[in-house]
């Protein structure tokens, strides 16, 4: 047999044995409510001798001239979702328009300043985990900057969610977060293939959607994925999961900040709970599963109100009513 056709053997083989692990893994209805009680465990009670900043001080890096609803979206989440303090680094364009949104965030117009890293890493010492991406944009002069905050955030083991934008600089540079435990990226359907590409040099099979999760996280070391979708598929390499809780078939932009903003505070939550509470499971993708859910427990509950006219301000709207649902039963 030539050597080019062995070798493609071998991988359609590889695909094979990777499928059915992956199958393997999928979860049934049984294990989503399993790990939705992993998800339960690590969220930290309310407490009146807690003090400000203990539940949650979270850093949203991005927004840039056109878009500012993005972070606003990642921001404000993290913050119903429990966080105390919520902090927005963007563009200065967009920083009094974000202000003018909401008094209840913290935002800092750096990311366009010749010393933006060194602005951001002031703060990183106080920050328990950073969202990076939502409304970024393309620029390369703001991509670079953001390439010193990961690095500066890395060198300091702060826990980083990449969406959006972030993804981009990502899929230029995968040895940015290549091996990185404390990174979860949260691609949605485009996002997705672009990485792939650039970090497997070849098309996803769209036919096998688990095995892709799993070998992305794979080739980046580990790093956790979560692919958003119709359903979500999670993976940090060795265990995949799928989140299928109901949402709508209502597709308006901004759900996926929403998602982002609320993992930034599941992270250090989980991250503080330590593997005891989530049974052995990894904390980061008991937190991508618990932000999942929540973000598609709070389409289906805004659905429910205002049908085709949802937009994402109505599903931040209900993030205490579906937080409570999926997790203080
Ligand atoms: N209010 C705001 O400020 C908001 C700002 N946002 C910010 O916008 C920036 C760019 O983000 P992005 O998601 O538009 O990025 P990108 O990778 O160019 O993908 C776009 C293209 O992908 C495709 N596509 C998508 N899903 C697909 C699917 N399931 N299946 C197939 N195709 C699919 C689709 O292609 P099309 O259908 O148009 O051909 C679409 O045009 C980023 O900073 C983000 O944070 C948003 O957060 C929203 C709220
Ligand atoms: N076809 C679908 N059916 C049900 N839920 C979906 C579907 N596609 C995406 N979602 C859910 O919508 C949320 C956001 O995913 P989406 O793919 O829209 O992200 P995004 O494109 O990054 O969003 P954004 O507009 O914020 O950038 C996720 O919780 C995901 O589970
Ligand atoms: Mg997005």
């Amino acid at each position: 047999m030539a050597l080019g056709s062995r070798c493609g053997a071998i991988r359609a083989c590889r695909r094979v044995l990777e499928r059915a692990f992956s199958l393997h893994k999928v979860h049934s209805v049984k294990d989503m409510e399993n790990t939705l009680q992993l998800v339960r465990n690590i969220i930290p009670p309310l407490s009146s001798t807690k003090h400000k900043g203990q539940d949650g001080r979270i850093g949203v890096v991005g927004g840039c001239q056109e878009y500012t609803g993005a972070p606003y979206f990642a921001a404000i989440s993290a913050l119903k979702v429990g966080a105390d303090l919520s902090h927005v680094f963007c563009a200065s364009a967009a920083a009094p328009v974000i202000k003018a949104y909401s008094p209840e965030l913290i935002v800092h117009p750096v990311l366009d300043s010749p010393n933006a890293v060194h602005e951001v890493e002031k703060w990183l010492p106080r920050l328990h985990a950073l969202v990076v991406g939502p409304g970024l944009g393309r620029d390369d002069a703001l991509l670079r900057n953001v390439q010193g905050i990961l690095e500066a955030s890395k060198a300091r083991d702060i826990p980083v969610v990449i969406d959006a934008d972030g993804l981009w600089l990502v899929a230029q540079q995968p040895a940015l977060i290549q091996g990185y435990q404390k990174a979860v990226l949260t691609p949605n359907h485009m996002e997705f293939s672009r990485l792939y590409d650039a970090v497997l040099r070849g098309p996803v099979d769209s036919d096998d959607r688990h095995g892709s999760v799993l070998r992305l996280s794979r080739a980046l070391g580990n790093v956790t994925v979560v692919q958003k979708g119709e359903r979500d598929i999670l993976s940090n390499g060795q265990q995949v999961l799928v989140c299928s809780q109901e949402g709508s078939s209502r597709r308006c932009g901004g759900q996926g900040d929403l998602l982002s903003g609320s993992l930034g505070v599941l992270v250090h939550w989980a991250l503080l709970a330590g593997p005891e509470k989530t049974n052995g499971s990894s904390p980061l993708l008991v937190a991508a599963f618990g932000a999942c859910s929540l973000t598609r427990q709070c389409n289906h509950q805004a659905f429910q109100k205002h049908g085709r006219s949802t937009t994402t301000s109505d599903m931040i709207a209900e993030v205490g009513a579906a937080f409570s649902k999926l997790f203080e039963t």
